[in-house]
This record gives structure tokens, C-alpha cells and sequence, in this order.
């Protein structure tokens, strides 16, 4: 009898502790995990939210500044684009449509309104705040904020007033760029990715082209559109069919092509020396060559160009070569040619590039 008092009352103070260490987990585990809102993901300076019931519909107008001296309200964005008329849009992209606006304290900015049926415009939309909102460099475009109104979502970024670097080299034929010009925004761009790439938390851009570099008034290098960067220090992965769809397939390492589906720093490097072979030779990288009767690649055609030491006649037909050192012009070939090796292993890192581009003078 004794006995079975003792084993029931060991039970009973068992199964109490086992209740209480229960409790236990369940509220620490509650308190550890932060609730992914937008609210709790913001790095803002100052934000502003509104809330308006329109019969059962709640729509919440909420804006967010990453600069202390500015502030947005869709009030101010609808008034300084006329209600986001038609006259005031200076491009599109995937995510959605580019307006030109002045700010009522001056400042003129561009506003890419996204599409707000876009799933992957949402993605994309948290991955330039949290992104972007973060970094200061001078080879890093700007995002000044944003501003929210239920579906509608607005990036606020800074006006680079000679667009983009695609259109300088391809888009407008009475657009010309000097050599000079050209080394200084491949240094901006190959400074822009190093400081990317030498965060404590280093980002790979993942998407690295022409048109997601912007000039501002200096002819100075603004890299852009952060939709794809992720931070390479965790296992992030995405599917390479999204990558193959948005980063642009001729900029795309062979790695990729061949199934591979993490973000890594090399394949932002690749993709940096297709672009020095675009912005110097001013060739398409979407399109082949003619090379010896037979179509080529262009990483194809400068491998093998450089091979028969022909640099100087890789160089853009419409630059004046008067002036050019040709000593320089090789040199940067080369550094171009290690950037896009087939070998992932064996491309240089971006501060080594960098540090390699200093030596060509502008
Ligand atoms: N900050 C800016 N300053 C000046 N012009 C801009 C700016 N942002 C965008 N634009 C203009 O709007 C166009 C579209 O830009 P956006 O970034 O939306 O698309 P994209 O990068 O060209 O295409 P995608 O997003 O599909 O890769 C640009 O080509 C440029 O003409």
C-alpha cells in the first residue's frame, strides 16, 4: 500500500514537471521566433502609416524613409506625378513601370511603381528595401524610400539623370562613350560588387548586366536592381529557371547552366567580366560574332581574339583609338578574360579586380 502511494505520487510530480517543462518550451520557443511582418523587417529612419476603411476594404497606406531629410506620403507621390500620369513615365521593366517626379522640397527622384499583381514584384520589392536601404557606397544606387497603399507599392530611388548603361552603349546610336569614360565606369562597378562582396555578410548581386547599371550626371557607375541579391552565408537557393529567367542568360556562369542554384560571389564575377567585355568591345553579349565564318559566343570570340593577340581590334569600332596605350587596352582584356573563366575556382575576387583596374587610367 505504501509502495503504491509512493509510485503514484512519483508519477503525479513526473507528469507535473513534464506539464511544466512543456510550458516552459512553448513560451520561450514564442518569444525566440520574430513574427515576419513588414513592420519588423524595416531598417528605416522614419515611417508614417495610415489607415482608411473603405467599406470592408482596410487599406493601409504606410511610407518609409531611409533618409533623414526626406519624407514621402502617397499624397506627395500622387501630386508630384500628377496621379502617376502617363507623361511623367520614363521607362518599364519586369516589375513594374519608372516615373520622373520632383519632390515638393526639390529633390527629383525616380519612382518605379510595382505591378501589384506581381508576386515576384513583392519578393523582389523587400529584397531592394532590406537590401539597398542598408547600404551606403558611391557605386550603389540610392533608395531614398517607399511608400505602400494596400497592394500598390513604390520604390523611391535617386534620379541618375543619364539612365541607364545599356542605353549608352546600345540603345542610342548617337550616344558615345570615350575610353575613358568606359574604365571609369567599370572601376565604379568593380568597386560597387567588391564592397558587396566584403560585407561582414558578404551579397551577391545575382544580377549583374548593363541595364542594372545607372550613369549619373558624372558618368559615374550606380549599380542597381537588388530584386535577386541574396546574402551568400546561409543556405538561400533558388531555382535556376528564375535565375536563367531574370539575371539574363548570356550573363549567366556555365555553373548555372549546368544546374547549379545557390548564390555565389563568383557568379557575380562572371557576370562582371561579360560586362567589361560588353562596355569596351560595345558588342551585345546576347548576340554571336562572326568569327572565321562561324558564330560565336562572346566570351568565345575574345578568348580567342586575345589568343592571336588582336585587342586592339576588339575594341569598339565607333571609339576613336587615337591616344589609346596598347599595353592598357591588353591588360584589361586580360583581367576581363580571368573574370569570365569557365572555372569557377579560378576567377579572381572583386577586390582583386579592382585592384587590378586601378593601373588602367581613365
Ligand atoms: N533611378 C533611375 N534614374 C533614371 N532612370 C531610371 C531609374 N530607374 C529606372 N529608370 C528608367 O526606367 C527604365 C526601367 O527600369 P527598371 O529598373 O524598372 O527596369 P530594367 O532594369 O530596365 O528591366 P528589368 O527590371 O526587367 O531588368 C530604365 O531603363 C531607365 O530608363
Amino acid at each position: 500500500m505504501d509502495y503504491a502511494f509512493h509510485v503514484i505520487a512519483a508519477a503525479c510530480v513526473f507528469f507535473f514537471l513534464l506539464f511544466l517543462a512543456g510550458i516552459i518550451t512553448f513560451w520561450l520557443f514564442r518569444c525566440r521566433k520574430p513574427k515576419i511582418t513588414p513592420q519588423t523587417q524595416k531598417p528605416v529612419s522614419t515611417t508614417t502609416a495610415t489607415t482608411t476603411e473603405l467599406s470592408s476594404i482596410k487599406v493601409v497606406d504606410q511610407s518609409a524613409s531611409f533618409d533623414p531629410n526626406l519624407e514621402f506620403s502617397m499624397t506627395e507621390l500622387r501630386e508630384a506625378t500628377k496621379d502617376f500620369s502617363p507623361e511623367f513615365i520614363i521607362g518599364g521593366g519586369s516589375f513594374g513601370t519608372v516615373y520622373k517626379a520632383q519632390l515638393s522640397n526639390g529633390v527629383t527622384v525616380a519612382i518605379k511603381r510595382l505591378n501589384p499583381d506581381a508576386f515576384k514584384g513583392f519578393r523582389e520589392f523587400w529584397a531592394e528595401m532590406v537590401t539597398l536601404g542598408m547600404l551606403h557606397h558611391p557605386n550603389i544606387a540610392k533608395i531614398f524610400g517607399y511608400c505602400m497603399s494596400g497592394s500598390d507599392r513604390h520604390l523611391i530611388y535617386e534620379f541618375f539623370q543619364n539612365g541607364s548603361l545599356d542605353r549608352w552603349l546600345h540603345l542610342e546610336p548617337t550616344l558615345t562613350l570615350s575610353w575613358g569614360t568606359r574604365i571609369q565606369i567599370v572601376k565604379g562597378v568593380a568597386n560597387g560588387l567588391s564592397f558587396l562582396h566584403s560585407l561582414d555578410k558578404p551579397i551577391a548581386h545575382q544580377n549583374i548586366k548593363s541595364r542594372n547599371v545607372f550613369l549619373d550626371f558624372d558618368f559615374q557607375a550606380h549599380i542597381t536592381d537588388f530584386g535577386l541579391a541574396r546574402g551568400i552565408d546561409n543556405s538561400t537557393s533558388y531555382a535556376s529557371t528564375q535565375s536563367a529567367d531574370t539575371m539574363g542568360y548570356c550573363y549567366m556562369p556555365p555553373e548555372y547552366k549546368e544546374g547549379l542554384t545557390s548564390a555565389t560571389l563568383e557568379a557575380d564575377v562572371y557576370s562582371f567580366g561579360i560586362l567589361m567585355f560588353e562596355i569596351t568591345t560595345g558588342k551585345r553579349p546576347n548576340l554571336p560574332t562572326l568569327l572565321d565564318g562561324k558564330e560565336v559566343g562572346i566570351v568565345e570570340w575574345a578568348r580567342k581574339m586575345l589568343a592571336q593577340d588582336k585587342h586592339m581590334q576588339m575594341v569598339d569600332t565607333s571609339l576613336r583609338k587615337d591616344g589609346l596605350i596598347e599595353a592598357h587596352v591588353k591588360e584589361y582584356f586580360e583581367i576581363a578574360k580571368m573574370c569570365a573563366s569557365e572555372v569557377r575556382r579560378e576567377r579572381p575576387t572583386m577586390a582583386m579586380v579592382f585592384q587590378l583596374l586601378i593601373p588602367i587610367p581613365t
